[in-house]
């Protein structure tokens, strides 16, 4: 005899944001979830249907700012829930507490955690045995120009980062850039040996400086989405990796994926690519 798994029920936390509404659409069409919650802080969407705002069905869950007493409700549920966040920098690390403390396992789209908060929640998750995703880029295309540009760091000594987003992004550099500087980090060398004195003239000119002396290079125009380009230099060549995104429904696999996976962890993990 087959049991009928529950779905597993999702609250979506920044409802009412840009990604949130993608997230809501795509939870609604998942045979094995449901949408349990809907939270967001912008008062004209609170008491409006998740499903009517997304300009849907109605999906009988409320849009509210009250986040405890859904998590709370969410925990005497049978199944374990999940919780995506795509909210704003300066609440994610609370929300993600939150989460932890009522079970709700967080799948974290929000970007702009400092790595003390990131090593604290992942603290906080291993004490709880939680289950929780900090995922700073859900496109596979991103997944697959990291890993070309870690392959290319083994034979490049010089490489910058540009990476350019929509002028409502409140963090910079992106999580997606300052993650592929951390993995080419990891590679175990310095890049960029310096070839003269350099001045900068204007503060910034030669953009912000990550780990291993990778410079990172933030633009921000109306009439951009996400784009990342990694620019590898070398004596007569350049190589540049570069992508493109050009409609936020590319990161649902990814979010669908993570809500599922995230249920099977007991740890924090930090990056889609541990979990493909
Ligand atoms: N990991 C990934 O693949 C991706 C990550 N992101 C990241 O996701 C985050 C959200 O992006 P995006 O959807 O474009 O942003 P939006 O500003 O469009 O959406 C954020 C939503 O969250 C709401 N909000 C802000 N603070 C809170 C809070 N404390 N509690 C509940 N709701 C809150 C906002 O309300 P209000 O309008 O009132 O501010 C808004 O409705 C950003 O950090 C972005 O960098 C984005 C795309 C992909
Ligand atoms: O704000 C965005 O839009 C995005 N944010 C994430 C980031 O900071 O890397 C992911 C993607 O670049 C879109």
């Amino acid at each position: 005899m087959t049991v009928n798994k529950l779905p597993i029920p999702v609250v979506v936390n920044g409802a009412a944001g840009k990604m949130g509404r993608e997230v809501i659409e795509a939870v609604a069409a998942a045979d094995d979830m449901t949408l349990y919650g809907a939270i967001d802080r912008n008062p004209e969407v609170f008491g409006l249907d998740a499903g009517e705002l997304i300009g849907g069905e109605a999906l009988q869950v409320t849009i509210t700012n009250e986040m405890e007493p859904l998590l709370a409700a969410a925990s005497q549920e049978k199944e374990p829930g999940v919780m995506v966040d795509f909210t704003h920098p300066s609440s994610v690390y609370t929300n993600v507490r939150a989460a932890i403390a009522y079970g709700i396992r967080p799948v974290v789209g929000t970007t702009g955690l400092s790595p003390k908060q990131l090593q604290d929640l992942a603290e906080f998750a291993d004490k709880a045995s939680t289950g929780c995703l900090v995922i700073p880029n859900f496109s596979i295309g991103m997944v697959l120009l990291q890993q070309a540009a870690v392959q290319a760091s083994q034979y490049f000594e010089h490489v910058e980062i540009i990476e350019l987003h929509h002028n409502q992004k409140a963090d910079a550099p992106s999580g997606t850039a300052l993650k592929t500087a951390e993995l080419l980090a990891e590679m175990g060398k310095t890049y960029n040996p310096p070839s003269v004195e350099e001045k900068e003239h204007l503060q910034g000119a030669r953009g912000s400086l990550a780990e291993e002396n990778i410079r990172i290079h933030s633009i921000r125009l109306p009439g951009l989405i996400a784009h990342q380009e990694v620019i590898f230099g070398a004596e007569g060549q350049v190589y540049t990796l570069r992508h493109d995104t050009s409609d936020r429904k590319c990161y649902m696999p990814g979010v669908l994926l993570s809500i599922r996976k995230v249920l099977q962890l007991q740890t924090l993990i930090y990056g889609l690519e541990k979990i493909l």
